[in-house]
């Protein structure tokens, strides 16, 4: 049945319209009647391309269908029950009027194949949320990226393409060759591009994974997926840093070599897709290069991290899913922190650190000597104290069982230093006491002003304990080392992104706008005041909305 813009949406699909039929609801601009494409109670949010008898089975064990609505299951773990939807979105509070452009937030919202329910936060294929606000008010929407690995699962109503933790199952031997053949080539590995969403410098806005081949060109407005960000350089590589730096003018990214143990430096100009090599580091430990989900910069220099969590080839072979994915843990191999000159793509220092677990850099910056000498760089990341076991827990099973009890393990802002004097080790060291942040800490954003250089501010998620999930929203200072949080009782907040007022001067003057999941089964786009991390506003969707995970800001008329 085509929906207002003509895409088809398969199956038994009912189309609502009016969804916010009496209640205060106003639009930014006089829309059409919102449009629900939503999908009758209870059924799988793709349907299964013929009836499930009639195909092999798509599952290797009986898997209790996740995402149903079961009583005490949180609203933020079950999959998006439409494909899409736009409409005006009830205001409480008031918006700053100077809030003029688009919040999108990628994530991956739809964890279920008919029957058949993913098993990690990380699976889902991504759901694009946006919030688009002018003159006061607010317009929601979101939408289903339609990546191949979408459009296939959605076409055969099964796994075709290698996820985080899901991968094809082989009917047959030679369809279990002809996959290993494909995986060599990266034709397995998914496009799923259900983890980062960012402006590049020239207005196209890119929604990323960890593959290369997973980066997608969407509108922003309408949401609609214009196709493949295809690179035009002949670096090759698979997978690359899921967060690229991206700037008014430069991308800078990361590109594991899993075959020689190290990491390329490339960086590639706004208005180009052709990125080059700036250089290249050497991995310390092995046997494979440590994950870089992230990783930050500075005015002059690239950090590039080498944890003991490390990527692995064999278990990107594997056909189920190790206790740590496709990584390992080998703290016999140290840990390392890199620092290359971005314009010489040389390597400065390369410092051994205690062990750590990061998924998140928040910034990084210069520190200089009295003569304007750099002397180390300062480099804070969202640390998981060197303990894997948050892979674990973002298992959607332990997502959706909350007993009460308090099982998400301890996390903290970590700041390493990495002296540039030759000093063979650098230091690592809580930036704040994490009882400020509940032992809770991820999902990060700064001022963008601010990336590569001294800053004083933080946004993140953390806990109010006992929780089994980070729930609450904080705001850190760095230099007062404290920290302010907003918490609601059953409430799942997503990454607080931080948007500057235009002409600010201030670091912390603007707002932080957060996607929560309440338990109640609404949703609604939360508006901080950065600098008293008080409400200003919430901005409800007419329906529940899952989690996800990383977010954008596009001006309006930033292209004008
Ligand atoms: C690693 C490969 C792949 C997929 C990688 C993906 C989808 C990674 C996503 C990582 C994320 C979203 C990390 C977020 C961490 C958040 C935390 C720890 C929050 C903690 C709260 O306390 C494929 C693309 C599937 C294939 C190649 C390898
Ligand atoms: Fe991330």
């Amino acid at each position: 049945r085509p929906t207002p813009s003509g895409a088809a949406v398969p199956g038994r699909l009912a189309t609502s319209q009016g969804a916010n039929k009496g209640k205060r609801a106003v639009a930014a601009q006089p829309l059409a009647a919102s449009v629900v494409t939503e999908t009758p109670t209870l059924t799988p949010a793709i349907a299964p391309a013929a009836p499930p008898a009639a195909r092999p089975p798509v599952v290797d064990a009986p898997r209790r269908r996740g995402g149903g609505r079961g009583a005490g299951e949180h609203a933020a773990w079950k999959s998006v029950r439409q494909e899409r939807w736009e409409g005006a979105l009830e205001l409480e509070g008031e918006l700053p009027l100077w809030l003029d452009g688009t919040y999108l937030r990628n994530g991956p919202g739809l964890w279920n194949l008919g029957d058949y329910g993913f098993r990690h936060l990380f699976d889902g294929y991504a759901t694009l949320v946006r919030v688009s606000f002018r003159n006061g008010r607010a317009v929601g929407a979101h939408r289903q990226i339609e990546s191949e690995a979408y459009k296939a699962a959605r076409e055969h109503g099964k796994v075709c393409y290698r996820e985080f933790s899901e991968v094809p199952k082989s009917d047959s031997f030679l369809s279990y060759v002809g996959q290993l053949a494909s995986l060599f080539s990266g034709s397995s590995l998914t496009d799923n591009s259900n983890t980062g969403v960012v402006r590049l410098g020239d207005g196209r806005v890119l929604c990323l994974t960890e593959t290369i081949k997973g980066s997608i060109v969407v509108d922003p407005d309408t949401l609609d997926t214009l196709g493949k960000f295809e690179y035009t350089d002949n670096l090759g590589g698979l997978i690359h840093s899921a967060h690229p730096i991206v700037t008014d003018t430069e991308f800078w990214t990361l590109i594991p070599d899993l075959i020689r143990p190290g990491y390329s430096v490339v960086r590639m100009d706004a208005g180009t897709n052709e990125r080059r090599f700036v250089g290249r580091v050497d991995c310390r430990g092995g046997p494979a290069p440590g994950w870089v989900h992230s990783f930050p910069i500075t005015e002059h220099y690239v950090v590039v991290p080498e944890m003991p969590l490390r990527y692995c080839a064999r278990n990107l072979l594997r056909a189920e899913p190790t206790p740590l994915y496709k990584f390992e843990w080998h703290l016999e191999s140290g840990s390392y922190m890199h620092v290359m000159c971005k314009a010489s793509g040389k390597v400065v220092a390369s410092v051994e650190v205690p062990p750590y677990v990061t998924f998140h850099f928040i910034n990084a910056y210069e520190e200089v000597d009295e003569d304007g000498r750099v002397t180390a760089i300062v480099a804070d990341c969202c640390e998981h104290n060197a303990n894997t076991d948050i892979l674990d827990k973002l298992r959607l099973q332990n997502l959706r069982s909350f007993t009460g009890q308090d099982v998400l393990p301890d996390a903290r802002v970590g700041r390493f230093r990495i002296p540039l004097d030759g000093t063979p080790f650098g230091e690592l060291e809580p930036a704040l006491d994490p009882e400020e942040h509940g032992r809770g800490m991820d999902m990060c954003s700064i001022n963008p002003a601010h990336v590569g250089k001294e800053y004083r501010y933080a946004y993140a998620c953390g806990a109010h304990r006992p929780c089994n999930f980070p729930n609450t929203l904080t705001k850190i200072d760095l230099v007062e080392k404290t920290a302010k949080n907003w918490y609601e009782e059953g409430a799942v907040p997503s990454e607080p992104y931080f948007v500057p007022r235009p002409g600010a001067v201030e670091e912390d003057d603007g707002v932080a706008i957060s996607m929560v999941s309440a338990r109640d089964g609404s949703a609604y786009a939360l508006v901080l005041d950065a600098k008293t991390f008080q409400e200003v506003a919430r901005a409800k969707f007419p329906y529940a909305m899952p989690y996800g995970l990383h977010c954008c800001w596009v001006p309006r008329n930033s292209n004008a």
